[in-house]
């Protein structure tokens, strides 16, 4: 399958051609930067050509129009899908998206979110729709790997209000961030449940991730992509009092601070110039502008890797990415200078001389230093080809497939006989509750359950009736009553222990008592995203880094209307340490 990927980012414009069978190989790579003037560079890559030039595009968006010929050019037109970098993709898409004009609207409305970056991305969206309007195209998003961060992460301390509003933090550059961590891995030779890594991926935008085995614990933009580091053109942390500061003395607006914040600020604002490059030559010419924007963007970084290593308690390794990162030995010293406190000690004779090429991920700390530290260019086109490929085939999207999780409770589900003989003959049990599975609900009235050693008050009831009475009680509830109980899959009675339910209107004693064996709810559509089947059992990752578990031989019920959620039990839920928002993910097999 050939697969065209576009990365419109807030200065380029990369795109390739990706062939993706087992393998994913690299058949064109192209990009257009460094716009000025009404000019840019461009770059094209094909087996042995290696083309560089001028074009006269504004910005990455307009660069778009220049892509339809090089490929023709280059004779890699044959496309069967394409992959978009989208950078916000909210609360909503966890997992890589086909296009529609649903997907385009819900993007659409994030733009104040992103607004340097989702107008190029959705131009690009725009541009394959009217070329090949019958080729599929699948959105990735840069927010989805960082939709693991903890609550703690992702709330700001702000009135309930504005977070009920959706102010929260996000972070980007996760398709980035997640290659490095998964490459580093590999260089490392450890599997990445083992790792502490900090990933810094430093280009015209810039963010900081703390990948705690495997998973983004927080990194360091936020809602939007102006939290954080020191940018190209984006100030990164700055105190929110600057808002009010800047409409009372310079008689600002909400939207010129913002526009500022976003274009004026960074580098450019520091120096003149967004381009690290022209910094760096400048500062050795001896500007003191330049000079002072390296010590203020080295600093910031330094700051960043110091705070993930105590966020996680531990690093392993630091990565760096992105074309600073890559490409400039001397912000990498910066960076690492000092760190000796911390384990981390940079050769400088191996930093200097790192040459990337392909997938390489050189090592350069020093003998003896105890975190490592690597450079890689990342591979965000790469990715994104992948994760359509495997989006496009219906699979297992990369352990981006949130699940949510709903704790149960004991609860009893109760037939026709047994809500005559506990409330009445006749009696209608109240509503109180709707529950996610569509039908199902919890009612008012509440039961006891009576074992040989102890009473279980307020038990819930869970309707609609059933043919046969079932009570659902866990591990630790079974100890309370004093009856030994089996696992069981939902409905499966056969020789389950007696128990007696107390109601107001008398008792029912029946067989039927289980501890239910953990299941994932879903509908023949989601089963087909996750790349599950009824009956199948799968593995089921739930809970933070550091308490959360993977719960083996997990039940899959499809059912036709079905809300996909994963049901524990309290014990399983305390185990993992979850709390109610809590989410899972399948484990990749
Ligand atoms: N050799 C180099 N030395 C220092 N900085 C470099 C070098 N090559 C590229 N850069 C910097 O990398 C940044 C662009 O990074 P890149 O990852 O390509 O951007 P984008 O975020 O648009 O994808 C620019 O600031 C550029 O100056
Ligand atoms: C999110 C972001 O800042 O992306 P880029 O670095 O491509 O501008
Ligand atoms: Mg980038």
């Amino acid at each position: 399958m050939q697969i065209l990927v576009f990365n419109a980012g807030s200065s380029s414009l990369k795109f390739g051609v990706f062939s993706v069978a087992t393998e994913t190989h690299e058949v064109f790579r192209g990009s257009y930067e460094r716009f000025r003037d009404g000019k840019c560079e461009y770059r094209f890559r094909h087996r042995e050509t290696d083309e560089r030039g001028t074009a006269s595009f504004d910005n990455p968006g307009e660069a778009l129009k220049g892509v339809p010929d090089a490929l023709k050019r280059f004779g890699v037109n044959a496309i069967d899908a394409i992959g978009h970098r989208i950078v916000h993709g909210g609360a909503k898409f966890s997992s890589p998206t086909l296009v529609n004009d649903e997907t385009v609207e819900a993007i659409e409305a994030l733009t104040p979110l992103a607004p340097l970056h989702i107008p190029a991305n959705l131009k690009a969206v725009e541009l394959c729709r009217s070329l090949w309007p019958d080729i599929p195209q699948v959105a990735v998003f840069d927010t989805a790997f960082h939709l693991s961060n903890p609550a703690f992460v992702t709330t700001y301390a702000v009135p309930a209000r504005w977070r009920e509003a959706g102010l929260r933090r996000y972070g980007f550059h996760g398709t980035s961030h997640k290659y490095v961590a998964e490459r580093a891995a590999d260089e490392i030779g450890r599997p990445l449940s083992d790792l502490q890594l900090v990933s810094i991926h430093l280009g015209n935008g810039a963010s900081v991730c703390a990948v705690n085995r495997g998973h983004s614990m927080d990194s360091s933009m936020g809602m939007t992509p102006l939290e954080g580091l020191v940018m190209g053109t984006r100030s990164g942390d700055v105190d929110p009092g600057a808002f009010g500061f800047l409409s009372r003395e310079l008689g600002l607006s909400v939207q010129e601070i913002e526009d500022a914040l976003y274009d004026q600020s960074g580098l450019k604002g520091l120096a003149g110039s967004s381009d690290m490059r022209d910094i760096e030559d400048r500062a050795a010419e001896g500007d003191p502008q330049a000079q002072l924007a390296i010590e203020i963007y080295a600093y910031r970084a330094k700051k960043y890797v110091g705070a993930y290593a105590a966020a996680m308690g531990g690093l392993d390794a630091i990565v760096f990415t992105g074309g600073i990162g890559e490409n400039s030995p001397s912000m990498r010293r910066r960076i690492c200078d000092g760190l000796a406190v911390m384990g981390l000690q940079l050769d400088h004779d191996r930093n200097i001389a790192v040459s990337l090429t392909g997938q390489a991920a050189p090592q350069i700390q020093a003998y003896g230093s105890r975190v490592r530290v690597l450079v890689t260019e990342t591979a965000e086109q790469r990715m994104i080809a992948r994760e359509t490929a495997t989006a496009l085939a219906g699979g297992r999207s990369d352990g981006g497939l949130r699940l949510p999780i709903a704790v149960s409770a004991r609860h009893v589900h109760l037939s026709r006989d047994a809500v005559d003989a506990l409330f009445g003959k006749g009696y209608v049990l109240n509503q109180a509750v709707a529950l996610r599975q569509p039908g199902h609900w919890a009612a008012n009235e509440r039961v006891t359950l009576v074992g040989p050693k102890g009473r279980l008050e307020r038990v819930a009831i869970l309707g609609p009736l059933r043919q046969r009475t079932q009570i659902e009680v866990s591990r630790t509830d079974s100890f309370a009553l004093g009856i030994e109980v089996p696992v069981r899959d939902s409905g499966k009675l056969e020789a389950t222990p007696q128990v007696t339910i107390e109601g107001p209107s008398g008792s029912f004693t029946t067989d039927g008592l289980i501890i239910a064996a953990r299941h994932i709810h879903t509908n023949p559509v989601d089963a087909k995203r996750l790349g599950i089947e009824d009956g199948e059992y799968v593995d089921v990752r739930v809970g933070d880094p550091d308490r959360g578990l993977t719960f083996g031989r997990t039940l899959v019920r499809v059912g036709d209307n079905a809300f996909t959620e994963v049901h524990i039990d309290t014990d399983e839920a305390n185990a993992a340490g979850i709390d109610v928002a809590a989410t899972g993910e399948l484990v990749q097999i």
